[in-house]
């Protein structure tokens, strides 16, 4: 048995299937896992989809940015930009029993215990133990799945609080863990987030640092695993925290790691995705 976890697959699905035949995976002993962002841009959205909920325990996914952003499309919420290439999706037969899967994967796995790691979109906050990062996960999760879900995916689209407090409450609350484990790449020094800046960090401003940078024991003491920041390709993380989104919808490659012996898979773009 094996386990796999590929970056950002962002509709890119044969892609992800030539990468599963080179390392062979065999879905009834291997697991695989996915760092979120399995829509938008690619033009194999619904692809993607339909084959990650089909593997069923076989593969787990947390939510991204594009994933949220989906949900939001599908439900009347925002409106679909023409980029997103989704169109396919939408007219599926099953695209609600799609969408109601995905609205039920979560922001956070943590494998910490097992397997010595946990895997977020984006990451996880300078200011948060593995406990709070939990506890806020399925804060989030939980209203996903089972409450005012609508309100919420109407309501998360914001760059604030930029901070975190633990008397932090509401939907500020869970806007602030929405944006952690889906949206965040920079910080400054004080641990506020920043979202407009999407260089790679050889070209961002002096007074930003990558947000796992920053010094957050948690870091140190399990693995995390995220995707999310296409322009990280090649930057040398630290020990510890592995990249996975090389930006194969961009026209470079996906990545996909096998946890046991840490080695790493590529798959070259196949297409011109964004043209
Ligand atoms: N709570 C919330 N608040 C607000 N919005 C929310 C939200 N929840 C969901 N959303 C939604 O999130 C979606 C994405 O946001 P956008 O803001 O539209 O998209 P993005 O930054 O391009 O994000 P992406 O996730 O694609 O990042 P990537 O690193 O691949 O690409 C980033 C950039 O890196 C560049 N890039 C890629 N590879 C690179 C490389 N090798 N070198 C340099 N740059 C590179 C690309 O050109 C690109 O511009 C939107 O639909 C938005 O509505």
């Amino acid at each position: 048995m094996a386990t796999y976890i590929v970056g950002d697959l962002q509709g890119c699905f044969d892609e992800l299937q030539l990468l599963l035949q080179q390392v062979e995976f065999n879905p009834t002993a291997d697991k695989l896992y996915l760092v979120g962002d399995l829509v938008a841009r690619g033009d194999q959205s619904l692809e993607c989809l339909r084959f990650v909920k089909s593997l069923g325990a076989a593969a787990q996914t947390v939510l991204g940015n594009h994933d949220l952003h989906l949900l939001a499309t599908a439900y009347g919420i925002k409106k679909v930009k023409a980029k997103d290439r989704v169109d396919a999706l939408f007219a599926a037969p099953d695209f609600n029993e799609l969408i109601d899967w995905l609205r039920h994967q979560p922001l956070l796995i943590d494998c910490s215990q097992q397997q010595g790691f946990v895997i977020t979109h984006a990451g996880i906050s300078p200011e948060w133990d593995l406990a709070t990062a939990k506890q806020c996960a399925h804060e989030v999760e939980q209203v996903l799945q089972q409450g005012d879900y609508k309100q919420l995916l109407t309501e998360m689209y914001s760059d604030q609080p930029d901070h975190w407090e633990d008397s932090l409450s509401g939907i500020d609350r869970l806007r602030y863990s929405i944006n952690v484990f889906t949206r965040m790449r920079y910080c400054f020094t004080n641990k506020h987030l920043e979202f407009a800046c999407k260089l790679p960090p050889a070209e961002a401003p002096d007074n930003l640092k990558a947000w796992f940078e920053l010094t957050n024991p948690l870091y140190q003491q399990t693995a995390i695993l995220f995707g999310h920041w296409a322009s990280l390709i090649g930057y040398p993380t630290p020990k510890n925290i592995y990249a996975l989104d090389t930006g194969c919808v961009w026209g470079n490659y996906m990545t996909m790691l096998r946890w046991e012996d840490k080695q790493f898979f590529t798959q070259t773009a196949i297409k011109d995705y964004i043209k």
